[in-house]
C-alpha cells in the first residue's frame, strides 16, 4: 500500500546527498520504481558539479540493489542546483516553477548537523532555510505532505521528552531577524545565553526549527520525524552499511585504529541508537499516513530504541571491541583497547597517558626519520570529538513513542514488512558486529582479503608494547636505585633471596642423585 502511495508521485527531498537522503532515495527507488520523479536539492561541492555529484551517488554501491528493479534510476532523479545558505535557496526560475507545478512530497532532511556550527550558519540552515521552504511548500498547488527530519535531542534539556513541540525562550522570528545585524563577537558572547542548558547550537537550532514549522505551518499538512543517534543499515539493502562519520561511527574508527584508547562514558546509560534503514522506513510509512489520513495536527513521531528495545554504551563497547578480534582495520596506530571512565580525574590521567604521551613519541618518531609529524593533530581533534559527544554518553533519555507505535498499528501486515521500523525485532549484538564490518568495508574501504595482514599487523603492535613496557620498567628501576637507598635494599633483597631459592634447588637436586 505505502509502495503504491509512492507510484506516479513526484517527491522532493533536500538533503539527499547525505546520510539519510541517500538511503531514502534507494528505499524509494526499490520500492516504488513507478514514481514520477524525485527532485533533490544539490549544491555544487569539492570540486564537483551536481551532475557528477549524483552520477557518484546513483553508481555506488549503495544503489547496486535498485537497479535491478528500477534500470533507469538516472532518469527518475532530477537534481537541482540550491544553496540553503542562500536567502532564497538560490533555486532558478525555471526549476521554481517545476517545483511548484508539480512536488507532491516533500522531505526535508537537509541540516548542518556539526555540533560546534557557528550560531548564525545553524540558525541559517536548521532554521531559515525550513521557513523558507515552507513559504515555498504553501505555494504548492498538489503538495500532499511535508515531511521534516529533526532530532530525539532537539530537547535533550529534558529527561522525559513526549511527541509534542516544546517552545523556546526566544521566538524564532527573533532568532532570525537579529542574525541578520548581530556581527560574529556579539553572537559568540549571546550563543550560550540563548542555547542555555543544551549542549550545542545543533540541538538548540534543530528545536526552533520545530517552532518554525509549527508556527509558520499555516495548512500544511506536516509531520515531524526525531531519530535519536543514527546508525549503519540493520537489513537493507544490506547491513551495515554506512558512509557517514558521524556520532558513534568516528569513534569506532578512532577505536579500531587504536588512537581511542580512553572515553568518558557511563557504561549503563542507555546508547540510544537506531539504524538508518528503520529510520527511513518510519518516515516513509509517515510521508503516506500524513498523506493519506490527513491529521489534524502535527504529529510528532520519536524513532528511538531506548523504551523498547535498550542496550548500553558498555555493552555496545564491549561488543565492538570483540568483533575487531575477528575484523580488525588495517594498519592500526596501536592494538584496539579502549576503556570506559566516569570520573574527571581518571578521563585526564588517561588523555594524558594514552592519548597524548603516545602522540608526542610517534611524532619525535616521525621527526626523527625525516617525516612530518601529524600524530598529535589528529589526537587533538579526537580528544575534541571526544568533549562534544561526551554529553551523549553520560545521560539516558526517556522519548515517548505513542504515535510511532500508532502508525505501526495502522500499517498492513505486507507494509509492517515491506517498511519494517520494529526496534524490538532488532538483535543488538548481530547489529553491532555488522555495523564494524561495514565501518571497515564501506567507510574505511578496506578489503576484507586484508584481515590476516592486519592481524600481523597487531601481533607486532603488542610485541612491541611487551618490549616497550619491559623497556620502560627497566629504565625506571636503574634510576630508582641509582637515587634511593629503599630501593637498592629492596633490590639487594630480591637478588639475594633469588640467589638462596637458586642454591636451595641446587642443593637439594645433588642430594638427590
Ligand atoms: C569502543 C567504541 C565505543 C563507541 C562509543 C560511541 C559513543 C558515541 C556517541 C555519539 C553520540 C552522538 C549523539 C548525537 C545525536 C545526533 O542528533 S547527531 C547528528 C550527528 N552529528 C554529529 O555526530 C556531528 C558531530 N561532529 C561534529 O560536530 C564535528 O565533526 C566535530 C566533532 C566538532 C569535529 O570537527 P572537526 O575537528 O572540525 O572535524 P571534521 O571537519 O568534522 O571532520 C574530520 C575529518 O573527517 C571527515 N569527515 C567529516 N564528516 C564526514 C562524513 N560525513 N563522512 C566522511 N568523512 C567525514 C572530514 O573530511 C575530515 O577529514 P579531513 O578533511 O581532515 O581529511
Ligand atoms: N545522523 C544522525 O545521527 C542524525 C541525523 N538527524 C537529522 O537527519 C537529517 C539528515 O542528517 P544526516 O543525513 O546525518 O546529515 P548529513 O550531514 O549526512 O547530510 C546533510 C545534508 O544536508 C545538505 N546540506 C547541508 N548544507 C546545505 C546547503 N547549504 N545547501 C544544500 N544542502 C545542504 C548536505 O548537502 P552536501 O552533501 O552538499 O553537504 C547533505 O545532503 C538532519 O536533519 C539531521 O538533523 C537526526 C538525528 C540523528
Amino acid at each position: 500500500m505505502i509502495s503504491a502511495f509512492y507510484n506516479g508521485k513526484s517527491i522532493l527531498i533536500t538533503g539527499a546527498t547525505g546520510f539519510l537522503g541517500k538511503v531514502m532515495m534507494e528505499k524509494l527507488l526499490r520500492t516504488s520504481p513507478d514514481l514520477k520523479v524525485i527532485y533533490i536539492l544539490v549544491r555544487p561541492k569539492a570540486g564537483q558539479t551536481l551532475q557528477q555529484r549524483v552520477f557518484q551517488i546513483l553508481n555506488s554501491k549503495l544503489f547496486e540493489k535498485v537497479k535491478e528493479v528500477c534500470p533507469k534510476v538516472h532518469e527518475k532523479i532530477r537534481a537541482i542546483s540550491a544553496d540553503l545558505n542562500q536567502h532564497d535557496l538560490a533555486i532558478s526560475k525555471e526549476d521554481m516553477q517545476e517545483l511548484l507545478s508539480h512536488t507532491n512530497i516533500i522531505f526535508h532532511c537537509a541540516a548542518t548537523v556539526r555540533f560546534d556550527d557557528h550560531l548564525r550558519h545553524a540558525v541559517q540552515l536548521n532554521v531559515t532555510a525550513t521557513q523558507q521552504l515552507l513559504s515555498i511548500a504553501s505555494q504548492m498547488p498538489k503538495l500532499e505532505a511535508f515531511i521534516h527530519i529533526s532530532t530525539a535531542f532537539a530537547n535533550c534539556n529534558l529527561k522525559h521528552i513526549d511527541e509534542v513541540i516544546y517552545p523556546c525562550a526566544v521566538e524564532p522570528k527573533k532568532i532570525i531577524d537579529s542574525m541578520e545585524w548581530l556581527d560574529d563577537a556579539i553572537i559568540d558572547e549571546i550563543t550560550p545565553k540563548l542555547i542555555g542548558d543544551r549542549p550545542n547550537t545543533y540541538t538548540y537550532t534543530k528545536a526552533l526549527g520545530e517552532m518554525v514549522l509549527q508556527q509558520e505551518g499555516g495548512n500544511l499538512n506536516i509531520a515531524i520525524i526525531r531519530p535519536s543517534i543514527v546508525g549503519a543499515t540493520w537489513q537493507e539493502p544490506f547491513p551495515g552499511w554506512i558512509d557517514s562519520i558521524n556520532g558513534p561511527t568516528g569513534l569506532i574508527v578512532a577505536a579500531g585504529k587504536g588512537f581511542l584508547r580512553s572515553i568518558r562514558a557511563t557504561p549503563m546509560a542507555v546508547a540510544d541508537l537506531i539504524p538508518v534503514d528503520l529510520v527511513i522506513n518510519l518516515t516513509l510509512a509517515v510521508g503516506w499516513y500524513t498523506a493519506v489520513h490527513r491529521p489534524k495536527s502535527t504529529l510528532i513521531y520519536h524513532c528511538t530504541s531506548g523504551n523498547l528495545n535498550p542496550c548500553h554504551w558498555g555493552k555496545m563497547g564491549f561488543q565492538v571491541l570483540a568483533t575487531f578480534e575477528k575484523i580488525p582495520f588495517e594498519k592500526a596506530f596501536r592494538r584496539p583497547n579502549a576503556d570506559f571512565t566516569t570520573n574527571n580525574i581518571t578521563t585526564h590521567y588517561w588523555n594524558a597517558v594514552s592519548h597524548r604521551v603516545p602522540a608526542i613519541i610517534y611524532d619525535v618518531y616521525l621527526r626523527l626519520t625525516g617525516r612530518k609529524p601529524r600524530m598529535t593533530k589528529v589526537m587533538n581533534r579526537l580528544l575534541r570529538t571526544l568533549s562534544m559527544l561526551e554529553y551523549f554518553i553520560n545521560r539516558s533519555w526517556e522519548w515517548s513513542t505513542y504515535n510511532t507505535e500508532m502508525l505501526m498499528s495502522e500499517l498492513s501486515p505486507e507494509d509492517q514488512r515491506v517498511f519494517n521500523f520494529d526496534v524490538r525485532q532488532l538483535n543488538w549484538l548481530e547489529y553491532i558486529e555488522n555495523y564494524v564490518l561495514g565501518v571497515k568495508k564501506y567507510l574505511l574501504k578496506e578489503d576484507m582479503a586484508g584481515i590476516p595482514e592486519a592481524r600481523q599487523h597487531l601481533k607486532r603492535l603488542r610485541n612491541i608494547h611487551y618490549l616497550f613496557n619491559t623497556a620502560l620498567f627497566l629504565i625506571a628501576w636503574r634510576l630508582l636505585i641509582a637515587r634511593s637507598q629503599v630501593a637498592r635494599n629492596v633490590w639487594f633483597f630480591i637478588v639475594s633471596f633469588c640467589y638462596k631459592l637458586l642454591s636451595y634447588f641446587r642443593a637439594s637436586s645433588r642430594l638427590k642423585v
